[in-house]
């Protein structure tokens, strides 16, 4: 039986790239500042450190590909930890160090054009946009129209919002066209709506714009407003077939999307979709279909939370016991992993929490496979993320990738 598991922690980058100069990410590391903001700040209650703790992320290698990526093993985490899969890191192709850049080259297909930026700080979106947006939406205005953490402009914006209705437009270093409005007073449906014009209108005008992104939230002052789990990502197509495409199209194969993949990929090569808000409940809907999943088949989860509560947040301590709830629950996932089976833990690009700003950072992603009839052996560095998708497309022998290289040869 032939299945593969993709769990995507989104941001958990492990050391800047060697092209980080170009996105003024020169020293970034996700992994290696949260372990030593712990060793240097947490403590247990009786006064003694507390330093990050990863003892299955560990045993599949961690520790070694992040030392491997930026010369220096994680303080805190085990160097002597009995290694069960193969380890290395990737560094991207793609131009962007976003999300759909990051997902599509993991999945065989890097992203070589440049994408539309909104790049001004303040007044980011063109005048005649917003226009034709207030008139064609039936808008009374709008409010934002800046680059902006989603959580600082809820703060600033969000009581305005709710008097006056005007959605909060912004923007950041990303390919992106957010929008925050309130789930009751503005409705959903509503937000949905305006997300859909919004996406036609960027992508009739030539905007070249990645991702519409829905912010809807709840809450009646500044300081209470709380984000809900109702976010919704309006992406433009992979430009060329994902691996995930190949499989269902080719092999007649499944491809489960847990959280935010189906809407990262636009639904293209996608066969079922199951949404779930938080760590662990993105974990349990991965363990449920790992269960189900049959011969032939891709069960892919996104765990958004690293990157939008903590990295983007630049909550280092929150990052850290996230990570850590993820590997305490690893083993579980382990157990699940049959004979012929690959079980591959990696990410999209970094979010660093020590980090200026609130943008992602242009870092190495972790390649982690494990499988009980794969090597164990350090793969080094991985020219392209696409070398998962031509592993990947080598293991279902689909018709081989454009780009990457598979890493294990398959009988
Ligand atoms: O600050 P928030 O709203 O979380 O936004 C972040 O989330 C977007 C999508 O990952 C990024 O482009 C970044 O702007
Ligand atoms: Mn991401
Ligand atoms: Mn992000």
């Amino acid at each position: 039986m032939k299945r593969v598991f993709i769990m995507v922690l989104d941001s958990f980058g492990i050391g800047e790239t060697q092209d980080a100069d170009k996105f003024g990410d020169v020293g970034a590391n996700t992994l290696g500042h949260i372990a030593m903001w712990c060793d240097a700040n947490r403590k247990n209650s009786d006064g003694s450190k507390k330093p990050l703790s990863l003892p299955n992320l560990s045993r599949l290698g961690l520790g070694k590909a992040a030392e491997g990526s930026c010369g220096e093993f994680p303080i805190g985490l085990d160097k002597d930890a009995k290694i069960i899969g193969s380890y290395g890191y990737a560094q991207e192709l793609s131009s962007g160090k976003d999300t759909p850049s990051g997902h599509w080259e993991i999945a065989g297909v890097p992203v070589l054009f440049d994408w539309g930026y909104f790049a001004n700080k303040e007044n980011s979106f063109p005048t005649e946009l917003l226009d034709e947006l207030v008139r064609e939406a039936n808008l009374p205005g709008y409010l934002g129209n800046c680059h902006s953490s989603g959580t600082v402009v809820l703060d600033l914006l969000g009581e305005e919002h709710i008097k006056t209705g005007k959605p909060i437009f912004y923007t950041s270093a990303d390919s992106v066209f957010q929008i925050a409005c309130h789930e009751n007073t503005f409705g959903l449906e509503r937000l949905y709506e305006l997300c859909e014009l919004v996406r036609v209108k960027l992508t009739d005008g030539g905007y070249n714009i990645g991702r519409v992104i829905a912010r809807p939230f709840i809450g009646d002052k500044a300081g209470e407003f709380e984000r809900t789990g109702n976010r919704h990502d309006y992406a433009v197509e992979p430009p060329s077939a994902t691996v995930l495409q190949k499989l269902v199209e080719e092999k007649q194969g499944e491809v489960v999307s847990i959280g935010k993949i189906a809407d990262i990929y636009a639904h293209v090569g996608i066969t079922k979709k199951i949404k779930a808000t938080g760590i662990d409940a993105l974990f349990d809907a991965s363990l449920v279909e790992m269960k189900l999943a049959k011969d032939q088949t891709i069960v892919f989860t996104n765990f958004v939370n690293f990157d939008s509560d903590f990295g983007h947040r630049r909550n280092i301590e929150g990052y850290a016991a996230a990570l850590e709830q993820f590997d305490r629950r690893l083993p579980e996932m382990l157990a699940l992993v049959e004979d012929d089976d690959m079980l591959i833990i990696t990410a999209d690009h970094g979010c660093d929490p020590s980090w200026h700003g609130s943008d992602h950072t242009r870092e190495h992603i972790p390649v982690l496979i494990y499988g009980p009839n794969l090597p164990v052996k350090n793969l080094g560095l991985c020219a392209t993320f696409a070398d998962i998708g031509q592993t990947v497309a080598h293991y279902f022998d689909t018709s081989p990738m454009d780009y990457g290289k598979a890493l294990f040869t398959f009988s």
